[in-house]
Order: structure tokens, then sequence, then C-alpha cells
């Protein structure tokens, strides 16, 4: 079958949408929609049975579906279907449902119309079904065959007997309620309905056998050996047919086999395990024990020929010794005090389990201390986290690592013993890069997989840096660390066709993101010069094409530098370049670029906010602790803390910020929180840590402001947030705005181009910590589809 849909990329938003928000379509589109429908009512009318829809149906079939005829056809039949089973009076519930040979259920023809993935809630309502076999009794015996039922099962049926005495059911339509599963108690009412077992008997066929109703039976397939134990006489294996309400009532020990009746022997004859446990089944005709009493004789053998069989139905030994014990000692055996006992004992238990746990309990003495007040008289040097940011092999981690050597950071020992092992694997221009790549793959592929994080200072400032993967697989990564920066370096790979790759790659994608969430300023370090010997032409092209794209993505101009430079020589990144050929560059270095940077200002009086990076356990001195940067509000030791979305609470044994160790800690510091009273499996990263005093909300659903990188609408996507990702969709669209007043320029768009803002509600697949005005990302397929601000 065709399959039709119209797929426009290359629309203008004014040809797309009308001034009621919806597309009005061109002549051609309305001569395809006029095929489209004429093929669909053709499809109804030719189906079996034909169905009926007017032309206004059938279009607002097609506008769902995207003008898929199939599917059109799928939706309309089935609405007609369920239209025309409303209106028929509903037919009596049949007593005894049986399988229908003819009705066959299938998935694929329930869910052709549903969309993949998301099954609309009323119809999962409709995939119930029927169990085909009656339900049995204790240990999986067959009770209607006198099989010991449990004394609940006998009360259910007793009541059930009596309800059905107080409203008798007119003969012969046996009430509805009481049959599709058959009272496991025995039903002597002549009214009663019968159960199978009585059915069967009635019917003529042979009782099935008492072991007949175990589950093992039911499940394992008739075997040779099984077979030849049972003495069940071969049958012809009937057509399946649902049996007949009984007229009048019969007496099971006369009933007389009567060959019409078709009902089958569903049952497998027992398998060799079975024999062997429960001994021979019963004779075909006779009522026989239920298997714990014909397995007498097998049982016998294995006890002793004295051995009696057990009666479940009485209590058992052990209950009897316990029972005579309670009484010696001069227990009161009614039921209050048994019960009082009872609850005392599941309070004790309670209690005993509680006490058992292993958790130290820890209790640190808060020092109370006015950390605002103690953070102003402090004489730290501000800090400030940047992330570094472009596309893959741009040298980012090559110019931090020198960076760090220049600055001290890391010792020249260290950096020999980089080189040497980056040589022996012949990654030697990579080890500059090592100090930020750490992990084993990450150096074996000379990528950076993962966000690292390292400290250096300047005189007047602690800089953090953050090292983000410019690989497209690893954007998550990116994001992740983006979330925690007060600023970017965007490192750009300045050699020939390099530049212009990353231009299609990630050097856009990632200026793009950190502007989404929140970041004002940018410094461009225009990369590996070396390679195009210093060329100042080049510098000017890249800087005037970036220049006028960051502005375009919301950058302000005071606020984006260039600064010409060379990773892996050093060249005015902490010293100036001595090459002739970077005379022609006068500006500032890379260090003194970041050292220019204003003081960035953080939520310190705002309720506590952190987002958890990591959490590292088995500590000897601090068991368990968790890293991050403290988004909003301050905390000191000895502070309880609850983290979301576990809901869980914990105690502040002590605090590092940039690895020392401190009393307190505000908003905008990095910090390691020792923690205890938690279990660790209540943390992960991507966790908010907040007081308990003021938590955050977790949330499924939320209305966002957002810039579109790519075409929105109705979708599966995920939430990105720092660390923590969610599955997601697009629920609606609620209008696209203005860029500069924010003002709605068309409501419901049906979808929503790039580069265009605008207002969309998502809802997550489960709940998760996130307030208003925070940052997220929203990710589609591998690629970043748009950013924006909770609202
Ligand atoms: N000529 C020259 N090569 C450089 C320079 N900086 C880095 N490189 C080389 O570029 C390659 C990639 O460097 P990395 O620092 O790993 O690049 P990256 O951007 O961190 O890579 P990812 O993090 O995986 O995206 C290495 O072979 C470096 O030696 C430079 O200034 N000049």
């Amino acid at each position: 079958m065709s399959r039709h849909r119209i797929k426009d990329v290359g629309y203008d938003d004014e040809d797309y949408y009308s001034d009621d928000g919806y597309a009005s379509p061109d002549p051609e589109e309305q001569e395809f929609l006029q095929q489209c429908t004429a093929a669909v009512l053709q499809q109804l009318g030719a189906g079996q049975p034909p169905v009926t829809a007017t032309k206004e149906e059938v279009q607002e079939a097609l506008w769902h579906y995207y003008n898929d005829i199939e599917k059109s056809v799928n939706y309309l039949r089935g609405k007609k279907e369920k239209e025309a089973l409303k209106q028929k009076p509903k037919a009596a519930v049949p007593a005894f449902p049986a399988p229908c040979p003819t009705a066959h259920f299938s998935a694929a023809d329930f869910f052709r119309d549903c969309p993949w993935l998301n099954v609309p809630s009323h119809r999962k309502a409709e995939i119930l079904v029927e169990p085909l076999y009656p339900r049995l009794g204790l240990l999986g015996g067959a009770p209607e065959n006198g099989g010991k039922v449990s004394k609940l099962a006998a009360l259910a049926a007793a009541r059930k007997k009596k309800e059905g005495e107080k409203a008798p059911t007119p003969t012969g339509t046996p009430d509805a309620s009481s049959s599709p599963t058959p009272s496991h108690a025995p039903s002597p009412d002549p009214q009663a309905p019968l159960s199978l077992r009585e059915r069967l008997a009635a019917s003529g066929r042979s009782t099935p056998r008492p072991s007949e109703g175990s589950g093992l039976r039911r499940l394992g397939k008739s075997s040779s050996s099984s077979s030849s134990s049972s003495p069940v006489p071969k049958e012809p294996q009937p057509e399946l047919k649902s049996p007949e309400p009984l007229p009048e009532p019969m007496d099971k020990s006369k009933a007389e086999p009567e060959p019409r009746e078709t009902v089958p022997n569903i049952r497998a004859s027992p398998s060799t395990f079975a024999s062997t446990i429960v001994g021979p089944a019963a004779g075909p005709t006779t009522a026989g024990p239920s298997h714990l009493h014909s397995n007498s004789a097998d049982l016998l053998k294995l006890y002793g020929q004295d051995a009696e069989p057990f009666d479940f139905a009485a209590p058992s030994p052990d209950d009897v010794v316990l029972n005579a014990q309670s009484t010696a000692k001069g227990f009161k055996s009614n039921t209050a005090s048994k019960s009082a006992g009872n609850k005392k004992a599941q309070a004790d238990l309670t209690g005993g389990i509680k006490d058992l746990s292993v958790e130290e309990k820890v209790t640190v003495k808060s020092k109370n201390l006015d950390v605002l007040a103690e953070y102003k008289k402090s004489n730290r040097k501000r800090s400030a986290n940047f992330v570094v940011i472009g596309h893959v092999d741009a040298g980012k981690s090559t110019l931090m690592g020198r960076l760090l050597a220049d600055q001290g950071a890391i010792d020249k020992r260290t950096l020999d013993k980089y080189r040497q092992e980056a040589e022996k694997i012949g990654k030697g221009s990579f080890a500059l890069a090592w100090v930020l790549d750490q992990g084993s793959e990450e150096r074996a592929r000379g990528v950076t997989i993962d966000i690292a994080t390292n400290k250096f200072e300047t005189e007047k400032t602690a800089f953090t840096i953050v090292d983000a993967p410019g690989h497209r697989d690893f954007v998550p990564n990116m994001i992740a660390g983006a979330s925690q920066a007060d600023f970017a370096v965007l490192v750009i790979d300045s050699s020939v066709g390099k530049f212009e790759s990353g231009l299609k790659g990630q050097t856009k994608e990632h200026a793009l993101l950190v502007r989404s969430m929140g970041t004002q300023k940018i410094v461009v370090a225009v990369n590996k010069m070396d390679a195009v010997q210093w060329d100042h032409g080049r510098f000017e092209e890249i800087e005037q094409q970036i220049s006028s794209f960051l502005t375009t993505a919301g950058f302000q101009e005071k606020n984006i530098a260039f600064v010409p430079c060379s990773g892996v020589l050093g060249d005015n990144i902490a010293r100036r370049s001595e090459d002739p050929h970077a005379a022609w560059y006068s500006g500032r270095t890379l260090i003194e670029e970041l050292e220019d940077s204003e003081p960035f200002t953080h939520a310190l009086e705002k309720p506590l906010r952190m987002t958890i990076s990591d959490v590292f356990r088995g500590g000897v001195q601090n068991p368990l602790s968790i890293s991050g940067r403290l988004d909003a509000g301050s905390l000191q030791v000895g502070d309880q803390i609850l983290t979301m979305p576990s809901g869980e609470t914990a105690m502040v044994r002590s605090i590092e910020v940039d690895s020392d160790p401190s009393d307190w800690a505000v908003a905008g510091q990095n910090v390691v929180l020792n923690i205890a009273n938690i279990d660790p499996i209540h943390l992960r990263s991507g966790d908010v840590v907040c007081r308990p005093s003021s938590p955050i909300p977790t949330i499924t659903t939320f209305t966002t402001k957002v810039l579109a990188f790519e075409h929105l609408m109705p979708m599966q996507v995920d939430v990105h947030r720092g660390r923590l990702h969610v599955p997601a969709r697009i629920s609606k669209l609620v209008a696209s705005l203005d860029k500069a007043s924010g003002a709605a320029i068309k409501k419901r768009p049906k979808i929503v181009a790039p580069g265009t803002v605008a207002r969309i509600v998502v809802e997550m697949d489960h709940a998760v910590p996130l307030e208003a005005p925070t940052r997220i990302v929203l990710r589609s397929g591998g690629s970043t589809v748009a950013a924006g601000l909770l609202e």
C-alpha cells in the first residue's frame, strides 16, 4: 500500500501558516488531498464489511496521519466499527465464555493505527486477555474434581452460593457474573452454574483426571512415557466448541456419554516426573480423588507402608507442638490477646530490623555560622569557571595542558612522563592533552570523552577549567560541562580546511549551546596559528566569520574576544609569541583575556541548590562524598541536606572548597561534600541537593521558551540539564515568538522552523527535580534540536 506524506523543508514561515495558525494548502497540495481522500473512500468501500465515511471525516483523518492513506483507512474503519458496536443493543453475556475458533486476536491489527511506542492509555485498557483455563485449587489441583480447596476459597464459594440462592437466575440463563471463573466449591444447587468438570461429565466426556488440573500438566506436553502410564483411552481431538448452557440440572453419577458433544480434551497427559511423584492418574470416568490422595501408593513407598498420607486441612505436627507448648505455658488463647501479641511481635520485629541497620549515625555539631557574613569578610580570590568548547581536534586539551603547565599547575616531571608515555604509543603530539585526558580510552584514541576539570590560579582569580569533548557523540557531556561555567573559551583550528569543517561541525553547535545556557562572555582562541605560518589574513577571515555568527547567536560584541595562538608552542597563551611572523598581533594573551573577565555574580541568598556531578564512596576518612558546583545558596558543616528526587536526607560531615577544607561554601564554588546518614543508592549524578525546608519540586511537565536549532513538532526528545537527561516528548507547540519582544507571533504552529523562538510544552517520562528559571537543552536523534529556559 502506498504511503504518502508531505515533506517540505524549504518553506518560508509566512507561506506555511495562515492567520488561524493552520497551514493553507496551495492548489497542488489541495489536489493531492483530493486524491488521498478518494483513495481512502475507495478503500473503505472496498473493504469487508464496506464502511462509509464523510469527506470531512476522511480529510480530518488524513490531516492527523500526515496523508498516510493506510493509517487513515485503519483509523476510520476502527472508528466506524466502534460506533456500530455502540448502537447495537448489548448481547447477553454467555454464561461460560469459551475460546472462539474464529475470533483471532492480532496484535498487529490492534496497534496498526497507534503511534509507535505511544499507545494511548484508553487503548491499553482494551488489552485484557481473559484466562483460557479455569482457576486451579491448592497446589495446582483441580478443585472441581474433589481436590482440596483452601479455606478461603471454600468460604468464598459458600458466600457466592448464598448470594446465588438469594437472587436465583432463571433456568437456562445462568448468572454471567458467576460463570466466567468457576467456583472452587462443589455446586449441588441445580440452579447454580456448573463447573467445567460438571459440564464435561454432563456432556459425556471423560472426566479430567485429578492430576490434569495441575499447572505442570497443563503446561507440559504429553510424552510417550506419560501416556503409557495413563489409562486414559486415546480420543480423537475434537474441534473447539463453546459448551451450551445446560437447560436442566444433571446428575453427575448418571451422566451418559453423548458423542455429539465436542468439548475438547485440552489437558495434556501427565509428565514422567509428575507420574513418579503423584502416581498414575485416576480412571477416565471416575471422579477420582485429588492427586494428594492418588499419589499415596508412591509416597507410602517413600515413607514406609505405615505412613498415613498427610491431611493438609489439619494443623501441621509443628503447629500441634507449638500450640501445646503455648497452652502449657499458660498463654491465653483468645483471639484478642493473640492479635495484640501479633501486633507487639510485629512492632518488635520492625524495631529490631531498624536496629539491625549497619549505617553509622553521625552527628556533627554545626558552628551556626552566618555564612554570608563569613564569605564577605573572607579574603579569598574570586573564582571563575570556564568551559573549553570547539570542534573535535581543535586542540582544546592541548591548549589547556599548556596553560596549566605555564601557570605551574602541573610540574615538569609529570609532563615529561606524559611525553614519554605518549611517544611510546605513537601519540607524542598529544602529551599536553594528557594533562586533562586522563582516561585510558581517551589517551588511546586521542579523543576527549568526558568533561575534565582542573584548576590554576592567577594573581586575581582562581580558575577552574572544564574541558569539554568536541566529538559530536559526546555533546551530552559537553552540555554537563557548560552548565557549570561562567564563561566559555571557544577553540578554533585555523589550519586550512579544518576551520571550514569545524564550522559545519560542532563549532557553531557548541557556541549556540553555551549561549542558550546563559553564558554571556566568550573568548575565541584561534589555535594552531603555527600551522598557517601566522597568516594575518587567515586570522582576520576567521575573526570576521565567527564574530558575525556569535552576534547572531546573541553574544554582545563587547563580550567577544579573539586571540591568535598556538597551544603546542605556547605562543600567546601565557607569554607573547616571539615568532617574527606573529609580530602583527599586539593584543592580549589568552591569560590576560581570561583575567579581564568581570566578577560573576551568584545567587548567594537564594535557597540552596547544587547539582551532583559525581558520587565517590569508599574513602577511609570520608566513606561517602559528592561533588558539584553550588548553583545557589550556601551551606556549612553540620547542615542537614535533602537530595532530590530520592527525597532522602543526609548530614554534611565536612566540606572542601577547591580542594581545601572549609567550614562553609557559597554559590559559585566548586565543592566536595563529605556526607553521612544516607545510603549511597539514593545518590546519582544529576540529582539536586537542597534543604529540607525549601525542597526543589519534582515535575513531569513544563512549559519552556526555546530557540529551535532544528524543526520542532510534537516529537520524542531528551531533556538535558547538566548531568541529568531524561526521555520526554514535545506535547504542544504553544506559539512562535518574536525574538526581541517575546510576544506571540503565531499561535499553535504545526511546526517551528530552525532559528525561531517558540513556547512549547514538554512532558517527561518520569518526574525530575526542575524549577524555573532553569536552562535546558532538547536533543533528538543525536543532535541538539532546541535549548531554552523553563518558564
Ligand atoms: N600544529 C599544531 N597542532 C596542534 C596544536 N594544538 C593541538 N594540536 C594537535 O591537534 C591534535 C588534537 O589535539 P587535542 O588537544 O587532543 O584536541 P581536542 O580539541 O582536545 O580534541 P577533542 O577533545 O577530542 O575534541 C593533536 O595532535 C595536537 O598535537 C597547535 O597549536 N598547533
